[in-house]
């Protein structure tokens, strides 16, 4: 809906109202071309002003809506109906002007902003491009060069920027509707020709060609497949090459590729799947809106390696007080150098002031005693751990929420070395912690939903998409990795070599493969954890690891380079070769060929041709299957889950939305039978064998993602 109003006898001035962000629905489109001809007709009107209820101007199309048959008047022409007004209409920008909401504002003859405000066209995050004339406007408003940067990222600007930009005229912090009203009444009358976008040139720049080339080229090398920020770049490039209404057929072409691809439905999914992990629940039915959590303003991590630097980076920048404890002093003073210079580059980027005064650092547990909130991010061994959780029990005050940062290890088991199993959860953070985000909130058996509520609370504060699942080892996203992974090994083990399992993940839309990314988080990791599972252990009587444990097959490929000293990028040698040690350009190694023809011919494996069909279908089919185990044991509460967990911290391409979107494009009787097909050649490969959910919703017809939570409860309830 819109409302007009008419202030000070000759302004018009027309809210928008759809909470919570004024998306353009049907109903908001009509009532804008219904208030507008109001305004035209009525002679009393002499300028108009359109804002947003709530101090929220417009996020732009009702995303919702793109699901369906699109109803209500179009976009285009009542932009082009707003512009070609006789009398000026000015845009109160407050809260966010996104998408269509912005493309709404560059179709007004002013733009006022108030100082908080955000804009942008993030089209191209849901798989779109701006084809309300957005494409076209913009680089005629603020050039070529900022427009292809806006348009193709999809990021939003400060109003500072946008008044630097030019995209708007004058930014207040005063109320910004009373200040455009006022402004309106001044402009009333005023020739409007020179305010119309759509007629300005577009400012010339030294070498088109040249400058689109290397737009397409960054655009292509960042995109990973997706299709949206190609066509952003063309539909820009008739702005700066076609006459307006011809670039606007360009849009309206290009769009129509996009809005039908399955991309967008991914990215459209995506958007509302990282909103819909907010509304967690556990087993127990506790959930997000029936608990509070407990209030966290002091914290606590344990541990200055790696994590734990970007975790009191995190939570520092996110505002609260941390006690940094790291006993061994030498890794203390390395460890508070570290914070402090990713603290000033982190302030640099985000222009304001360094916060380090909030942080203490200790060799000791004692200034832990009176925090709200602790966070264990030592060494990933357990009896450390275990250690660690009884000194924390023995020093903090009651109540204190102790959490780790284990990748998988049992929470159970460390809740119950505490006199208060209640209070443990897992916060498990991606590496590195202040930059990736993803975070899984574990709970265990006992875990309260206070103490759920209160880490998945916290991660919010920390600008994380946190995720709650149930206690596993390796929880959701690691477990799913294992049979990933494995399939990797075993694709070597049979012919393929380390780089063509990449490329053909690469190509699917990873930013590594598994063996790049094994090299660059170090071959030994997974290694040492085998090696604990009692996996990585050479039989006593032929001296090799075995290639079958526990009656499935295993292979000790990785345990082997390991052995040789290989660990990755940091000994210059993993999968590939680095010209040193830290080096960051994997090139392929004869000696990684010479090892895996030894290998094959010592196990008396015979190599064979593996397309990168097989590659794919193996690897990603056997983590999908790994994933409906996950929903069916209620791990993972909803698919959503999964995808997220898989593109916010596994790198799984944005655009085909994560696994479980992807199982549902693919088809699931399709999945079933390659599955199936695999595991009859492979039998001694159990996570190749399609799990009961996947079974029963084949048998039920594949419903669609949305319907699977019901028959996951139907199933549920039936064991
Ligand atoms: C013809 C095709 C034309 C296309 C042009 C377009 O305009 S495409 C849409 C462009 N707009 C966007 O991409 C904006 C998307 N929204 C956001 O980025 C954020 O929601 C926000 C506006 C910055 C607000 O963020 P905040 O963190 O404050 O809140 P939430 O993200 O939780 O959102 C609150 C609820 O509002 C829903 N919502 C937000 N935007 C839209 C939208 N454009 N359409 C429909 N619904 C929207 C969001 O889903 C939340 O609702 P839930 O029920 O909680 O999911």
């Amino acid at each position: 809906m819109a409302q007009f109003s008419r202030v000070s006898g000759s302004v018009g001035l027309i809210t928008l109202q759809n909470p919570p962000v004024n998306a353009l629905s049907a109903a908001v489109r009509q009532g804008i071309v219904d208030t507008v001809n109001k305004a035209l007709q009525e002679p009393e009107v002499k300028s108009v002003v359109i804002c947003g209820q709530n101090k929220v101007f417009c996020g732009g199309a009702d995303i919702k809506s793109f699901r369906g048959v699109m109803t209500g008047p179009p976009l285009i022409p009542m932009i082009h109906a707003i512009e070609a007004s006789t009398k000026p209409v000015v845009a109160a920008i407050e809260g966010i002007a996104l998408g269509g909401g912005l493309e709404l504002a560059l179709a007004c003859h002013y733009r006022i902003s108030h100082t908080k405000a955000r804009l942008g066209l993030p089209e191209v995050t849901l798989g779109l491009l701006p084809a309300a004339a957005g494409s076209q406007r913009l680089p005629r408003l603020i050039g070529i060069t900022a427009a292809l940067d806006l348009i193709t990222t999809g990021r939003h600007v400060t109003a500072a920027e946008a008044l630097q930009l030019g995209i708007v005229d004058h930014v207040t912090d005063q109320n910004t509707v009373d200040v455009a009203l006022k402004f309106a009444s001044s402009v009333a009358g005023k020739p409007l020709d020179a305010r119309r976008i759509s007629l300005y040139p577009c400012p010339p720049s030294d070498d088109t060609d040249a400058l689109f080339e290397e737009a397409m080229q960054r655009v292509r090398r960042s995109a990973r497949g997706a299709i949206a920020p190609v066509a952003c770049v063309q539909a820009v490039r008739a702005a700066a090459t076609l006459p307006y209404a011809q670039g606007l057929e360009r849009e309206k072409e290009l769009m129509a590729t996009l809005f039908t691809s399955g991309q967008a439905r991914a990215l459209q999914y995506s958007f509302f799947a990282q909103r819909a992990v907010g509304r967690w629940s556990m087993p127990s039915g506790a959930q997000w809106d029936t608990v509070e959590p407990l209030p966290v303003q002091k914290t606590a991590v344990i541990g200055l390696g790696t994590m734990g630097r970007g975790i009191v980076v995190a939570l520092t920048q996110a505002g609260f007080s941390v006690v940094a404890v790291e006993t061994h002093e030498k890794q203390l003073t390395q460890a508070k150098q570290a914070i402090e210079e990713m603290l000033i580059r982190g302030a640099k980027r985000r222009g304001v002031t360094p916060e380090h005064d909030t942080i203490t650092y200790s060799h000791s547990m004692e200034p832990v005693a009176n925090v709200d909130l602790v966070i264990e991010a030592v060494f990933e061994d357990m009896v450390l751990k275990e250690k660690v959780f009884q000194q924390l029990s023995a020093v903090c005050k009651p109540g204190t929420l102790l959490c780790t940062n284990t990748s998988g290890l049992d929470i159970d088991h460390l809740a119950s070395k505490t006199p208060n199993p209640e209070l443990v959860v897992g916060m498990h953070f991606f590496a590195p912690a202040h930059v990736m985000k993803l975070l899984e909130v574990v709970y265990g058996r006992q875990s309260s939903p206070r103490a759920v509520a209160t880490a998945m609370q916290l991660g919010k504060k920390m600008g994380k998409v946190s995720v709650a699942v149930g206690n596993c080892l390796g929880f959701v996203g690691n477990r799913m990795l294992k049979p990933y992974m494995n399939q990797a090994f075993f694709l070597l083990e049979e012919g393929a070599s380390p780089e063509l399992v990449d490329q053909a993940l690469e190509e699917f839309g990873f930013i590594m493969g598994p063996f790049r990314m094994s090299d660059l988080s170090g071959i030994d990791v997974g290694w040492r954890i085998r090696k604990e599972e009692g996996l990585a252990v050479p039989d006593q009587r032929t001296g090799q690891i075995p290639r079958m444990q526990k009656g499935c097959r295993y292979s000790p490929v990785g345990d082997l380079i390991c052995e040789q000293g290989r660990f990755g990028q940091k000994t210059g040698q993993g999968w590939y070769r680095y010209d040193k040690p830290g080096g960051r350009v994997a090139r392929p190694d004869p000696w990684m060929q010479t090892f895996l023809n030894q290998y094959r011919a010592t196990h008396g494996l015979v190599p064979r041709r593996i397309d990168p069909k097989e590659v794919l279908e193996r690897c990603l089919y056997a983590l999908i299957n790994e994933g409906f185990q996950t929903l069916e044991e209620g791990i993972a509460a909803a698919p959503e889950d999964i995808d997220v967990i898989y593109v916010f911290g596994y790198s799984w391409p944005q655009h085909r939305g994560g696994p479980m979107f992807y199982a549902d494009m693919v088809g699931l009787e399709k999945i079933m039978d390659r599955l199936e097909h695999y595991h009859q050649a492979h039998p001694d490969v159990p996570s190749l064998q399609p799990c009961n959910l996947l079974r029963k919703l084949v048998a039920i017809g594949s419903p669609p993602i949305h319907k699977w939570s019901q028959v996951m409860k139907t199933l549920r309830s039936q064991l």
